[in-house]
């Protein structure tokens, strides 16, 4: 019954983890932070030696521009229109190392490859991204702006120990790739810049170069310090190409994950760092009473009598008088809107109204009820249906109270027999279940390479009969914006349930 689970085991980002890994603790100094910071970094650098490789990952920006050599010397120039605010290339990150800083403030060692050059950041010196009072120093050529902020996974690494900070070194000898352009791009000024770097949200230690206007194709891109409308720009960069950002911070995350295994993190350590979930995969509970796996690659299960029939009829009781038409989040601009694919009525029903029903989802998910989505009632009506589609959502938005994470397992459980129509179908597999009251359903939206999985496309078919259903979704973290919390749901009956 290992299904899918087994393959999470092996994803290559683990595996160049650990080879890394190992070399860098043959030359790892005694102390144990050291070696902690050393593999977490050494880790970083087995994943972004893996997201270098277009072949494995193929960002929307990867060929967005390329370098020229002419007489004029060595450009990087776009290879076609890039609008303002979208991403011209990656920051180059060809190896990421460690720098001790010496606790007595002395200069710290020289850097042994003296071939190279590194560029450092330090979040208790540096700040935030070109930080306050910092603008004169934010082109310094050797400056790399790493955005570890105390929330991310990097930070909740190493952000304690105060003498490690990351650097980055550029090899120039590396040949140029493309999408990893960054470091090779002019430094201009306010004048002739046509791009920045921004820090790519919850990815650290990556950066986009954006463009700060539109850029013509065969134009050469600059970099420039300044940021007109950083905010703006964010916002556009995060628009464009937000899918491609969340998955580059789950690469990262995956890195950190690998250390903490690595180095057997100690258990109270351990615990706190995977209590903020580093953890990218979601196994559920394969021993769950009557767990059934009815479709394997994609894994596909099923529970009989998940809920009681008591259960399913009292849940429909109270979701009943409180349906409204279903909205379907815009995953383009984050906002919620009818849309007609999915013309079925829902209900959001408060997890302190049904705690045994919570009880289930969470044993059977492996999960705490903070990393589960608002439960929803679904009714379907005669000619009602839910149109092909995968539940895979993942990014900065969510309309859900879920920020820069993903939905990574779909659970839901008829709440009565339908004898007619309104199955659900998935017809990459061609699997096409008929539901039956109290049948729970598990899937599993993303695939082992963090990347939605399309076999798991599915339908609610055209309601002939009424049909119920009671759905939810498991994400990697837990929901961290408030206003989308469960306090803010409206109660609806008082039958606890
Ligand atoms: O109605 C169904 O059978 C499936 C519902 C569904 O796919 C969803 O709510 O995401
Ligand atoms: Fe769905």
């Amino acid at each position: 019954l290992a299904g899918g689970f087994a393959k999470v085991k092996g994803t290559p980002a683990r595996k160049t983890g650990s080879a890394a890994a190992a070399k860098t603790s043959a030359r790892a100094a005694a102390s144990s932070d050291d070696i902690t910071a050393k593999k977490a970094v050494s880790n970083l650098f087995s994943v972004c030696a893996h997201i270098q490789d277009l072949k494995l990952y193929k960002p929307t920006w990867a060929d967005a521009c390329h370098q020229i050599v002419d007489e004029g010397g060595t450009r990087i120039v776009a290879k076609r229109d890039i609008r303002r605010g979208h991403a011209v290339t990656l920051f180059p990150i060809h190896s990421l190392g460690l720098r001790t800083i010496r606790s007595d403030g002395r200069k710290a060692r020289k850097n042994r490859e003296s071939d190279t050059e590194f560029v450092v950041y330090d979040v208790d010196r540096d700040g935030e991204f070109f930080g306050r009072g910092g603008d004169e120093r934010a082109g310094l050529r050797l400056k790399l702006n790493i955005p570890l902020d105390r929330k991310q996974p990097a930070a909740a690494l190493m952000g304690d120990r105060k003498r490690h900070v990351l650097f980055s070194t550029f090899l120039p000898q590396k040949s140029a790739q493309p999408g990893w352009l960054g470091g090779r791009m002019r430094l201009g000024d306010e004048s002739t810049g046509n791009s920045i770097t921004i820090p790519l949200p919850g990815a650290a230690p990556l950066c986009a170069v954006v463009a700060t206007r539109d850029v013509k194709e065969g134009e050469e891109i600059i970099r420039c310090a300044s940021r007109p409308d950083l905010e703006e720009l964010k916002s556009i960069l995060a628009e464009e190409h937000g899918k491609d950002i969340s998955m580059l911070g789950m690469h990262v995350q995956m890195a950190c994950q690998t250390t903490l295994e690595q180095v057997g993190a100690d258990k109270a350590e351990s615990d706190e760092i995977h209590s903020s979930e580093l953890g990218p995969f979601h196994a559920i509970n394969l021993n769950y009473p009557g767990l059934k796996m009815i479709h394997q690659d994609p894994d596909i299960y099923s529970v009989d009598d998940f809920l009681s029939a008591d259960e399913c009829d009292r849940i429909v009781a109270k979701a009943c008088p409180h349906l409204k038409p279903c909205l379907v989040n815009n995953e383009r601009n984050g906002r919620v809107e009818q849309d007609p694919a999915r013309t079925s009525t829902n209900a959001n029903v408060p997890q302190v109204e049904v705690p045994t029903v919570m009880r289930k989802i969470t044993d059977l998910t492996n999960c705490s009820p903070d990393k589960v989505e608002i439960l929803q009632v679904l009714r379907y009506k005669k000619g009602q249906e839910f149109v092909p589609h995968t539940d895979g959502f993942s990014g900065p938005y969510s309309s859900c109270g879920f920020v820069d994470s993903t939905r990574l397992c779909t659970v839901f459980c008829y709440l009565n027999d339908v004898e007619e129509g309104g199955t659900t179908y998935f017809p990459e597999v061609d699997l096409d279940i008929r539901p039956k009251r109290g049948m729970a359903v598990i899937h599993f939206p993303a695939d082992v390479e963090m990347r939605e999985d399309k076999r798991t496309l599915h339908q609610g078919s055209p309601a002939l009969d009424d049909k119920w259903l009671l759905t939810t979704w498991v994400w990697k973290d837990p929901r961290t914006e408030e206003e989308y919390g469960e306090e803010r749901l409206p109660k609806l009956n008082d039958d606890i349930i």
